[in-house]
Formats: structure tokens, C-alpha cells, sequence
């Protein structure tokens, strides 16, 4: 049966153009006689339709503004389509941003059922719920001071708390997971786990492909200009990872999809960053994707599964001798590794117009996000040809915790016999 279901939905908003926000606009605008606000509109669900049954966890994902949240608010009632319809069957608890329905002015306590009240619980429901709240949230000292005082783990916390004590049937969980610390976070994740064994509906939104791949049975991808496609987690996180990180589609791409069509929207949609590029060209980078050995494009790694970096170049001059360098950044822009070809003897000579080569990196990064940087330049390494500096993303995962830090470096323990430990 399905709880939620959008049949051709459209939704767009209205964005004024002209609008006077203060004394100065409105009287220039009055002296270029601009009388008559410009409307345009800005469409952000298109002929959306899709279903969701009861007990199913469906994570919505694609890029900022492409109407992740409008969706949710459409399941909430907090907005209303143009055009189509959308129906919801059951008690739906909404955790939508961080902070929305609460009063800064009010202490945790009295926003505990101002909120709940908002949610549909009875004065006497929350009374009974109370205790059990903040403990979850683990607030209790901070109870009776206004919430405008808290930060925003602090807000999340309790508005999850009461959120998830409502026993909804249908739970809706807009990104803001995201603003509590590790431990909290797990805890959410256990509790949205054990709502899901309980068999009720779960539509969460998130930019964290880690936490939308642990939790959701499969994921709606909203795209640019609002049409919506739907598949197995792993495909659609797979997609979102290719735009995102911009990873450009080898020329006989498989379809992401069953149906061909995610591959189309994938051309649609790709646009290659050039803000972090440099370099006279005469060779240029025109393609770097990443894959596995076996030549499976993919951005996401476990700890020692080695990274084929797929180069392909394009010869624009009369160069024939270059250097190719990479760099590999973590998050918070530490430089992991670096080195060139000609530091490995390896200088890349090419013939014809176009080249492909590949470097493999034998993977020894630790969990986390790294940006890659690819280089091109003279044999001499005078001209700079191509810089392309931090343009590519990959993720590492582990399998099981065994070290922290950026690298996992071998490590050998020597324990003499004779040694009191053995
Ligand atoms: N009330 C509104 N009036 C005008 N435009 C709006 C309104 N609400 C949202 N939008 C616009 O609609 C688009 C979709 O917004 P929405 O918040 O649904 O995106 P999102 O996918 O949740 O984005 P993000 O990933 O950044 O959270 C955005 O361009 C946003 O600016």
C-alpha cells in the first residue's frame, strides 16, 4: 500500500526580480520608473509522480536546490503543489530544518510542547513523554533556558527527540542530522534502524552518502529542472557522486540505470569546474575519471583497493615530451602525497593528437574525502601546460577501524621470546 504517492506533480516558485527591499531601491526604482515587478518563475518539481509503500526508507538526494526540501514540505503540508496531487496515508513527524517550530524565546522545556503540540501530541501525551525526551537528547540541564541560547547540535537534538517520540507512522528527515556530534548521530541512526524494523515509512534527505547508503531501502534523485530518477541506492548514489564530483562519463559508459536513461541525464547535467585551472594548454587534460583496476568507474574506495586514475589527453601544439604530476589532499587541505613522472623516470611521450594513460595509486589512504590534483607540464617542467589543482574528488571507506589517521602504513611487531607479554 502506498503511504505517500505524487502523481505529476509540478511545483515552482515565484521569484520577483525587481522587488524593493529598502527606501533607497524603492526610490531608484521609482526614478527608472521600474512601477511593475518582473515575475519570473522558478521551476523546481516537474511532473514529479512516485510512490512509496508502507516500511519503506526512501532517501531523496541530488544537488543543492534542486527541491529536496520542497518535496518534504509537500509531504508535510507545508507547501501545496500547482498542479497535480500529492497524498500522504498516516501520521507523518516532520524533522525538517534545524530549529523550525521552535520559539527562541521559550526555554527547551515549554518549545518541548510547543513543538510536540505542533506535531499533534496531547498536553497529557507529552506530559507522560517528557522524561524520556530529554533524556534521549541528554539536555536535562539545559531545560529551562530559553532555546535562542543553544547552538545548533543543541536545537537538533531536542527536536529530534521530540520528533521521534510522536510515533509517527511516516517519519521525514530533512539533512539536519548532520549538525549533531558523532556520538549523537549514531544514536539517531539506531533509532531511525529500529523505527524502520517497526516497520514504519522513512523519507530522509541528506548530502551524506554514507549515512543515505546505511539507511535507505533505495533513493529518489531529484535533478536539475525538478524531473525526478529512481533506483537502487547504490546506483543513485553512484550517479550523485559522478555529478557532484564531477566524474566524467567514459565515451562507452554503462548506464547507471536499467534503462538507459540515468546516462542521458548524466551528460545533461555534467559541467566540468574550471575556477581551480591554469596552464597555456598546448596539452591539455580533456578527461580524468576514476575507476578500480579492472577499469569499473567508481569514486569510493575501501582502504587498500588501489585507484586506477584514467588520464586522457589532447595535444593542442607541437609538444611531444611532458611530465605528468598529481597531488592527493585530504579534507582540511593536507597535502597526503605528490610526485611526478619524471621523479619516476617516466617522461610521457606522445605521437598523435590525443593520449590515455593510467596511474595507479596502491591505496593505503584511510577513510575520509581526498581531492586529487593532475598536472601537465614541459619535460624541463618550465611550462606549465595543464594545471587542474584539487578538481577530483574520491572517497575512502574501511571496512573494519584499524587505524586512524590519513594512511595506513604497514607496521611489524617484534616481541622477544623471552618477553613477559607472550
Ligand atoms: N519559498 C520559496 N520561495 C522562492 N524560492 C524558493 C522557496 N523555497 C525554495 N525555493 C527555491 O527552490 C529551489 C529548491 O529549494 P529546496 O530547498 O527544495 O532545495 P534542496 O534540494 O533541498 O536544496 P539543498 O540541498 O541546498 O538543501 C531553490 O532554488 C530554492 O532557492
Amino acid at each position: 500500500m502506498a503511504v505517500i504517492e505524487f502523481k505529476n506533480v509540478n511545483k515552482r516558485f515565484k521569484l520577483y526580480q525587481n522587488l524593493s527591499y529598502s527606501i533607497k531601491e524603492i526610490f531608484i526604482n521609482t526614478m527608472l520608473r521600474r512601477w511593475r515587478l518582473q515575475v519570473a518563475y522558478h521551476p523546481v518539481l516537474t511532473d514529479v509522480s512516485f510512490r512509496i509503500e508502507k516500511g519503506e526508507t526512501v532517501g531523496i538526494i541530488g544537488e543543492n536546490g534542486t527541491g529536496k526540501s520542497t518535496t518534504l514540505k509537500l509531504i508535510s503540508k507545508i507547501l501545496y503543489a500547482d498542479s497535480g496531487d500529492v497524498l500522504v496515508n498516516g501520521k507523518v513527524s516532520a524533522l525538517l530544518e534545524v530549529g523550525a517550530g521552535f520559539q527562541p524565546d521559550l526555554t527547551g522545556r515549554e518549545n518541548v510542547f510547543l513543538y510536540g503540540s505542533i506535531l499533534g501530541l496531547s498536553k497529557a501525551t507529552i506530559t507522560k513523554k517528557y522524561d524520556e525526551i530529554v533524556a534521549f537528547a541528554e539536555m536535562e540541564e539545559f531545560m529551562n533556558s530559553p532555546v535562542k541560547n543553544y547552538s545548533s547540535g543543541m536545537y537538533m537534538r531536542l527536536a529530534f527527540a521530540v520528533a521521534i517520540n510522536v510515533d509517527p507512522d511516516i517519519l521525514i528527515i530533512d539533512e539536519v542530522l548532520a549538525v549533531g556530534d558523532e556520538a549523537f548521530q549514531k544514536k539517531c541512526i539506531e533509532k531511525i534502524l529500529s523505527f524502520k524494523r517497526q516497520g514504519k515509512t522513512i523519507v530522509f534527505v541528506s548530502h551524506d552518502m554514507g549515512m543515505v547508503d546505511r539507511i535507505c531501502d533505495r533513493v529518489i534523485f531529484i535533478k536539475k529542472g525538478g524531473h525526478i530518477v529512481e533506483g537502487s541506492t547504490d546506483d543513485m548514489i553512484n550517479l550523485y557522486r559522478r555529478l557532484v564530483y564531477n566524474i566524467v562519463d567514459e565515451p562507452e559508459a554503462q548506464p547507471v540505470g536499467e534503462n538507459g536513461k540515468v546516462k542521458l541525464m548524466l551528460h545533461e547535467s555534467h559541467s566540468h569546474p574550471m575556477n581551480n585551472r591554469y596552464g597555456n594548454r598546448k596539452v591539455e587534460i580533456s578527461r580524468i575519471y576514476f575507476s578500480d583496476v579492472d577499469g569499473n568507474i567508481k569514486n569510493r574506495f575501501d582502504t587498500g583497493e588501489d585507484i586506477a586514475v584514467n588520464v586522457e589527453l589532447k595535444r593542442n601544439s607541437d609538444v611531444h615530451e611532458i611530465v605528468f604530476g598529481y597531488a592527493v589532499h585530504s579534507e582540511g587541505d593536507v597535502l597526503v602525497t605528490g610526485s611526478n613522472s619524471r621523479n619516476h623516470r617516466i617522461i610521457l611521450k606522445n605521437q598523435s593528437d590525443t593520449a590515455r594513460f593510467r596511474l595507479i595509486i596502491s591505496n593505503v589512504l584511510l577513510e575520509g574525502r581526498y581531492q586529487f590534483t593532475a598536472e601537465i607540464h614541459s619535460s624541463d617542467q618550465i611550462d606549465q601546460y595543464d594545471i587542474l589543482d584539487r578538481q577530483y574528488e574520491f572517497m575512502v571507506d574501511q571496512e573494519t577501524v584499524d587505524g586512524n589517521g590519513l594512511v595506513k602504513i604497514p607496521v611489524a611487531w617484534d616481541i622477544p621470546e623471552e618477553s613477559s607479554l607472550r
